[in-house]
């Protein structure tokens, strides 16, 4: 059994108890900007910056964070996009956290977790998010049109998250705005940056998408390596949750970008 299989079934198990327990966060989907646009249109590589407490890879990162000064230190050092981690069990993170950063931050939030189900999606719609994640790899391409439709229907972002060629495939059925290559292969916990370069030539050969390079960045020429193969942006977590400074670290990724071709 792989850690992400194992991450599936304890979603299993306590989605009945989501189900049941409303969201008690009433946020409304403010007028975030949009993570896309900013992408698109921006000619600086853009941060997705993360709030990450734990992961099952490294163990404890940075248990003690508040969420919210670490949110605002991220928006405030120009990150395009705050991410949160909500999943309880193997990364310490809560809809508590989400909503507490909602309620600080303007920028846009992507709701970093395991969806399975759409409760999940009425969860992050309700603490603040405006993006939603979907790991192609925890998903069956039914299950995953339909969380996509559905998280599209409520005004929500949708980042689509592939790691190898063959669930970029099952991606790309979707016509998705937002693509991120996960460096990190969820089954092995092997992180290679070769990754986003080997999926790059099929991504850059659609017009009209926002590529994101996620995991394993930590040094400016890791963010000019993805940034060569086609990313307008990266999702930053561990190096920031670690930063003795991180307005310096997250500016040391800000690095410029080739125009798009529109
Ligand atoms: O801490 P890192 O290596 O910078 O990675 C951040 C982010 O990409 C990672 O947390 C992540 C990417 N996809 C995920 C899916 C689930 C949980 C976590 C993730």
């Amino acid at each position: 059994m792989t850690i992400l299989d194992m991450i599936i079934e304890h979603k299993k198990a306590i989605l009945p108890k989501l189900k049941e327990s409303k969201p008690q966060w009433d946020i409304p989907l403010k007028k975030r900007p949009s993570l896309y646009d900013a992408l698109r249109k921006s000619d600086t590589l853009q941060i997705i910056a993360e709030m990450k407490r734990a992961s099952p890879s490294k163990g404890i990162i940075n248990e003690n964070a508040d969420p919210v000064k670490q949110a605002k230190r991220y928006a405030q050092a120009g990150a395009a996009c705050i991410s949160v981690l909500t999943e309880e069990k193997f990364f310490k993170g809560s809809f508590e956290d989400l909503a507490s950063i909602a309620n600080h931050v303007d920028t846009p939030i992507l709701n970093k977790d395991f969806i399975i189900d759409k409760a999940q999606i009425d969860y992050a719609l309700h603490a603040g998010a405006s993006v939603i994640l979907l790991i192609v790899a925890a998903l069956d391409d039914e299950t995953l049109s339909e969380l996509y439709e559905y998280a599209i229907s409520l005004g929500l972002e949708v980042l689509v998250e592939v790691h190898s060629e063959e669930e970029l495939k099952r991606a790309l059925c979707l016509h998705p705005k937002l693509i991120g290559v996960n460096n990190r292969d969820l089954k092995t916990f092997q992180v290679d940056l070769a990754q986003t370069e080997k999926l790059s030539e099929t991504i850059n050969r659609i017009d009209d998408i926002a590529f994101i390079s996620e995991s394993g960045i930590f040094e400016t020429v890791d963010a000019e390596r993805v940034a060569k193969a086609g990313a307008r942006g990266i999702l930053v977590g561990e190096s920031l949750m670690r930063s003795g400074n991180v307005e310096e670290t997250l500016k040391s990724f800000q690095i410029k970008l080739p125009p798009l071709r529109m």
